[in-house]
């Protein structure tokens, strides 16, 4: 199949968060599968390797008489043997971030992908690439479908294009005052009450549920959770109404950046039969985050900070946990409130707990192979993909019942033989206490058991190449092919 990936991040390029690792693993794994995938994504000047890319083509989008066309570049560059075409727009993308600063979104989001997704097509065509299937991935590349069924509706070269779309986190659905949408009239005049949010708001994500041909979460549980009024972010009904063109396929892990007997990002490496580097990551970690060097069980922890990963449960509970012999390690960025608050934590308990305010891939891995727990309480999570990583380097994980986590971690007390981790049901912060706990004790009290959960969280393996098998079953179902 011929498949345009279009996404507004892809690790090794430009990344904030977990869709920059998919939009890098799965475009490669498809390729080895065998079809043509081509990537395209916004030309940020963020992306270092912008300079080395030649411009292949341009044009302008059109739009009403009373409007200007809008310019763009298309740069090419290349994700190993995988095409990588920017869409650039000094105005829309030469910004010192993607999507936001000072945890403020950009007023005109909406525009700047509108834009973008517009382009993006217009300029597939100008490539001459013709693809079988569009896979757009969340509110960014959302208007992505209906202009294929709109603007791009009647023209022949995407006769036969179908698209679908992946809910990496759908409490981001890009909701925007219609005026934004001025280059798009097709969509801010369109007659369909469905995709606004109220008389004045679009609402990109609906846009692309409605007219996705298929649609898939990053989870199976996700999928179910969506389409429920818990979990679904308010458009359970809009997921409802599609609910026999909605799947959900875990994602895989990473193990060519996340595997401990290759990272090179690492101090020392190991594997599931040797664990003296994983010692070793553990005294830097403890050097590094100036705690004392001792066997002191670590609890690691690296994410965005926002609601969506549990600190407002861990910060409640934090200093009840400090009073144990333990050591704490966070490594995050995001909302300032949280980062003040955990701060005011660390300065308490300097001895114990430490917060790096960072966003660092080697902090990461650091944090992945020198903690024993990886804490994980999310509120919500789609997929998640540090708790593979943490079964990867034997950091067994601590996560709440929800999502891709309820998929992929198998708690100790509900089945202790294959036990992975420990997995918690309720959203509330003296939960997570508990659970925090009986990791701890088992630590103290078993570490043969310890050692027993450690060996199969290491030997459990999240594949791309199954996950890609599902991903082809969904576009040849999207194709009418079965
Ligand atoms: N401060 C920091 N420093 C360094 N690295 C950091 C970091 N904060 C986060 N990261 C990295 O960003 C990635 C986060 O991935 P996740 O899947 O856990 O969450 P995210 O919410 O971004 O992704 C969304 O999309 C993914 C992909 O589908 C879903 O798995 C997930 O549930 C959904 O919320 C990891 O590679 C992590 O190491």
């Amino acid at each position: 199949m011929n498949i345009l990936f279009i996404a507004s991040e892809v690790e090794s390029f430009v990344k904030t968060g977990g869709l920059a690792d998919v939009a890098k693993a799965l475009p490669l794994e498809l390729k080895r599968a065998g079809h043509d995938v081509r990537i395209i994504i916004p030309g940020y000047s963020a992306i270092a390797q912008r300079e080395h890319g030649p411009i292949v083509t341009g044009g302008t989008l059109s739009t009403e008489p009373q409007y200007v066309d809008v310019p763009y570049e298309i740069r090419q560059l290349h994700l190993a043997d995988i095409p990588l075409y920017l869409v650039e727009n000094k105005h829309y993308f030469e910004r010192p971030s993607l999507y936001g600063e000072n945890n403020n979104a950009y007023a005109d989001n909406g525009e700047r992908f509108a834009f973008f997704s517009a382009a993006a097509l217009q300029a597939t065509e100008q490539l001459g690439f013709r693809p079988d299937i569009v896979h757009c991935n969340d509110w960014h590349t959302a208007l992505v479908p209906m202009l294929l069924k709109t603007r791009f509706g009647q023209n022949s070269f995407f006769a036969q294009t179908k698209s679908v779309i992946t809910i990496h986190n759908g409490a981001f659905q890009g909701i925007c005052e219609r005026g934004q949408l001025w280059a798009l009239p097709e969509i801010r005049n369109a007659a369909n009450d469905a995709i606004y949010q109220g008389p004045y708001y679009v609402n990109f994500l609906k846009c692309g549920v409605l007219y996705a041909d298929k649609i898939n979460a990053v989870s199976p549980t996700y999928a179910r959770e969506l389409m429920s009024y818990l979990g679904g972010h308010g458009m359970a009904k809009h997921f409802q109404d599609r609910s026999a063109d909605i799947c959900g396929i875990i994602n895989g892990c990473d193990y060519n950046d996340w595997d401990p007997s290759t990272d090179h990002l690492i101090p020392a490496r190991y594997h599931v039969d040797d664990l003296q580097g994983k010692a070793e990551c553990k005294r830097q970690l403890q050097q590094r985050a100036n705690l004392p060097v001792c066997d002191l069980p670590v609890f690691g922890m690296v994410c965005r900070l926002t609601e969506q990963k549990g600190l407002h449960y861990l910060l409640p509970i934090l200093a009840k946990f400090l009073v144990h012999n333990v050591q704490v390690v966070v490594v995050g960025s995001g909302d300032p409130v949280l980062a003040q608050r955990l701060e005011a934590i660390a300065q308490q308990f300097p001895q114990k707990f430490v917060f790096f305010n960072a966003h660092s891939n080697e902090l990461a891995h650091l944090v992945e192979a020198g903690s024993d727990f990886f804490m994980m309480p999310s509120q919500f999570e789609p997929c998640g993909l540090n708790q593979m990583y943490s079964l990867a380097y034997g950091t067994l994980p601590i996560v709440r019942a929800v999502g891709g986590l309820k998929d992929t971690v198998t708690d100790y007390d509900q089945n202790p033989a294959q036990a992975t981790g420990f997995v918690f049901e309720e959203p509330e912060p003296h939960d997570l206490l508990n659970i925090l706990r009986r990791a701890l004790l088992l630590y103290v009290q078993d570490p043969h058991e310890f050692r027993r959960i450690q060996r199969n969280a290491m030997l459990t393996r999240y594949l791309w190449s199954d996950s890609v098998h599902e991903y082809e079953d969904m576009y040849r179902k999207a194709l009418g092919w079965q």
